[in-house]
């Protein structure tokens, strides 16, 4: 079995319902089962930043299926909520973005795991960390200019 975190955001129409409905599909999907969500959030948008507040949440979830089946579900959830994205950055009905998948790194056309902007979005790491405080993240950490030097088991040990 597969473990998978999502972040799930909409800034357009009902945000509330998007997303409720967004996780529902997801959890009625017979290859996917949803083992945690966060709280909802709401947050300023980033990148465009002249356009309505998000409401952002992640999920945790567990899946038979791989990382490129998980986008083709996450694809058809913004197809069936009838996503709207105006502009590339912009408002959108709707956005699912897979954020971890095992601890498994990613670097394709279609899909780069882990997201490759989630360590600068408070909009995610927040979420991220409620859903699960002791995430081991992939050594991708290491790609985001953050590299771990050394760690200490306790203030003893510093
Ligand atoms: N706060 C916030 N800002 C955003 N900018 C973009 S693009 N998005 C879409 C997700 O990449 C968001 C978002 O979900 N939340």
């Amino acid at each position: 079995m597969n473990q998978s975190y999502l972040s799930l955001g909409s800034n357009m129409g009902d945000r509330f319902e998007m997303l409720r409905q967004a996780v529902s599909q997801l959890a009625d999907h017979p290859a996917i089962t949803v083992t945690r969500i966060s709280s909802l959030y709401e947050t300023d948008p980033v990148g465009f930043t002249d356009q309505e507040p998000f409401l952002n949440m992640v999920v945790q979830l567990e899946t038979e299926l791989d990382a490129f089946g998980l986008l083709d579900v996450c694809q058809e959830v913004e197809q069936n909520l009838n996503r709207k994205r105006l502009i590339r950055w912009g408002p959108r009905t709707i956005d699912l973005d897979i954020l971890l998948y095992n601890q498994e790194i990613l670097k394709t056309e279609r899909l780069i795991v882990p997201h490759p902007r989630m360590y600068e979005r408070a909009f995610v790491v927040i979420p991220l960390l409620e859903v699960n405080p002791n995430l081991e993240v992939p050594d991708v950490l290491e790609t985001s200019g953050v590299r771990l030097w050394k760690s200490y088991g306790s203030m003893k040990e510093f």
